[in-house]
């Protein structure tokens, strides 16, 4: 459903940072991606988000040609594909249910921008997201008073509710104690499973890939050099990154 070929990312009169990455991610998979710092990981995840400008490279989702497609491919990537960063970016000052509602402005209608109103399917399809991440008794909590984890999984509630089919995770979890850690990831490889969502998520730290990721991607100065199935890595592997 993702098929990236030859990205390259090359900062203007600075150094390529991603070369030649070609990838592809079908409905239902999580993948880590590992490396060391500076190794292009959060880069990589920004293009594929479309944060970042590709300096090369074909990116085919979901059978769109985004690049041939202008901006109905660049739409089609903001609704589509969440990008989930370390700390989520919330209002904080307002409940959970009303971050799951609002969306980004991708995501919202003009009308319930203007409007603030809110139609009942919607606000089912909140609660329910909700309770599928746990969260049910925290829905009218402000998000200020939320934990780390529960705030990702308020994040990951919302980029589902408003129609993600992609999530991109930055770290998700590297600021969790362990408990709050294997909770959200859990529930992002158990949506993987039953909605049939892609995750690609930073998880270079600790053993999070080879329990949670179907995949591990390895980089390395901005090239793949490990694409292994969920598995612990081999000695030899791990010299890679
Ligand atoms: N805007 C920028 N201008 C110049 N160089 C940049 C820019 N953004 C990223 N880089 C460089 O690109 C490379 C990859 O950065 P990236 O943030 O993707 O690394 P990373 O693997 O996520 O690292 P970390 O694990 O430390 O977060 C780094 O060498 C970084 O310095």
């Amino acid at each position: 459903m993702i098929h990236v070929s030859r990205l390259t990312k090359q900062i203007p009169g600075g150094p390529k940072v991603l070369d030649d990455i070609t990838l592809e991610a079908g409905q239902g998979q999580f993948i880590a991606v590992k490396g060391a710092s500076g190794s292009g990981k959060s880069m990589l995840l920004r293009c594929l988000a479309l944060r970042e400008k590709w300096s090369g490279g074909t990116y085919v989702f979901d059978g769109t040609d985004i690049f041939k497609q202008g901006w109905a491919g660049i739409r089609k990537i903001r609704r589509e594909v969440a990008y989930l960063e370390e700390k989520p970016v919330l209002y904080p000052n307002r409940t959970g249910l009303k971050n799951v509602l609002i969306g980004s402005a991708y995501q919202t209608s003009i009308f319930r921008r203007l409007t603030g109103m809110v139609r009942n399917d919607d606000y089912m399809g909140a609660m329910d997201m909700i309770e599928k991440m746990g969260l049910l008794d925290k829905a009218h909590q402000k998000v200020s008073n939320m934990s780390g984890g529960e705030k990702q999984r308020i994040a990951i509630a919302r980029a589902l509710v408003h129609g993600a089919k992609v999530i991109l995770a930055d770290e998700p979890v590297s600021g969790l104690d362990p408990h709050a850690a294997d909770t959200v990831l859990a529930d992002l490889k158990r949506l993987c499973k039953e909605q049939g969502l892609i995750v690609i998520a930073v998880l270079h730290q600790g053993d999070w890939a080879e329990r949670f990721a179907d995949r591990t991607i390895g980089l390395n100065q901005g090239r793949i050099v490990l694409d292994v199935s969920g598995r612990r890595l081999t000695e030899r592997e791990k010299m890679l990154l």
